[in-house]
């Protein structure tokens, strides 16, 4: 049987498709390319440029490569933009997935993996977040995860569909063989704008807000390696290959960093300087965000390797220097 990876050719989707070929599973790959980029796709394995809201074409690679599992990565992932193109996002989270859904039900698929967020909790205190908490999104982007994770859950009771949430906290760093890391042009994201910016990507950054109600007054998010990420959705594939219950997952560390204290660890693994401009707060974000990380233990036998906010940012920067070398 075969496993779809829906956003394949994007960041996380290009570490999960070089996993599943290490492990040596069927692996077929759909992306619109609107932000993937196809060379990341490891040769062998098919490349479908299209759009999850295409049904007629879903339908058919389902039935094509008899396919049992997808594993949904195809999303807009920017907070900031979801509060400016609402819309859009709706469109793209939401109702595409429900148009992959209507095929994945329709062609019998019996395991789906999907990718939510700890944009779906909003504003939490400071303690570490637990996957019961309250759900409050403060962005469309949260939103519009939610609600898919609502339709999930009942495509899931009505047509028998065995499903895995996994809600990931900052995902940064890149393979740490080198062979893949986040290519996204005009990438938003902490880590990777950072690194960016000791490259000479880019002049300088900026940091956004420093009045949170946070230890330095900077947003603290829970960054998890991307590597340790994907290694959750293949625990996820074995817990329901071996009838696992469906359930929501947090996927972080549990441990906090504010952005004053990322930067730092990007100059340290740099061992250069670059300027960090102190600006005003971004839409949508949440002051801190922490992983609870009891389920995620209790649940699967996972085993993070690179829980170390020196070791991401070391991955990051290395792949980042790799994009540089390439462009020259
Ligand atoms: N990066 C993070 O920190 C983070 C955190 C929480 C959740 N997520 C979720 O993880 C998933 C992957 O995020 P990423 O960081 O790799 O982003 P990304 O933008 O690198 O990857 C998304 C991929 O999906 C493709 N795509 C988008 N819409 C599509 C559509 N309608 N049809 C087909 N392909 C489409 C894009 O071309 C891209 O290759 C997303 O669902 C995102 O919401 C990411
Ligand atoms: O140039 C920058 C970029 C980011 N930040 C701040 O850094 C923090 C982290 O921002 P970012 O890396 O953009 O991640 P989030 O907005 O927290 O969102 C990411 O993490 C969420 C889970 O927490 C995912 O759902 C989203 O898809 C993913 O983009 C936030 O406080 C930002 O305001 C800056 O100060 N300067």
């Amino acid at each position: 049987m075969t496993i779809l990876v829906t956003g394949g050719a994007g960041y996380i989707g290009s570490h999960m498709v070089l996993a599943l070929r290490d492990a040596g599973e069927d692996v077929v790959v759909l992306d619109n390319l609107s932000t993937g980029v196809k060379s990341v796709i490891p040769e062998g394995v098919p490349l479908y440029v299209g759009d999850t809201g295409n049904e007629t074409l879903t339908a058919s690679i389902l039935k094509w490569h008899k396919v049992d599992t997808i594993i949904h990565f195809a999303a807009s992932v920017v907070v900031p933009d979801s509060v400016s193109n609402p819309l859009g996002y709706y469109k793209n989270n939401t109702s595409n997935t429900r148009s992959l859904l209507a095929s994945a039900v329709a062609t019998g698929v019996e395991n789906f993996i999907f990718s939510s967020t700890a944009a779906v909790y909003g504003d939490v205190d400071m303690k570490p977040v637990s996957e019961d908490s309250p759900l409050r999104p403060m962005s469309p982007y949260g939103t519009s995860k939610l609600m898919t994770e609502t339709m999930l859950a009942d495509v899931a009771y009505a047509h028998g569909l065995h499903t895995v949430v996994l809600r990931y906290f900052n995902v940064a760093g890149a393979d740490p063989q080198g062979r893949t890391g986040q290519s996204t042009p005009g990438a938003t994201h902490l880590i990777k704008v950072a690194a960016e910016t000791v490259v000479g990507k880019r002049p300088y950054m900026q940091i956004y807000g420093t009045d949170y109600p946070t230890p330095d007054g900077t947003c603290v998010r829970d960054y998890i390696h991307v590597t340790d990420l994907v290694a959750a959705h293949s625990c996820a594939l074995n817990h329901l290959r071996d009838g696992g219950a469906n359930t929501t997952v947090n996927c972080g560390y549990g441990r906090g960093y504010s952005v004053l204290e990322v930067i730092d660890a990007v100059k340290r693994a740099a061992g250069t300087d670059f300027e960090a401009r102190l600006t005003g707060r971004r839409p949508g974000d949440p002051p801190s965000i922490v992983a609870g990380v009891d389920r995620i233990h209790e649940t699967f036998s996972w085993q993070p390797r690179y829980g170390n906010l020196d070791t991401i940012v070391a991955h990051a920067l290395a792949w980042e220097r790799h994009l540089r070398e390439k462009s020259s």
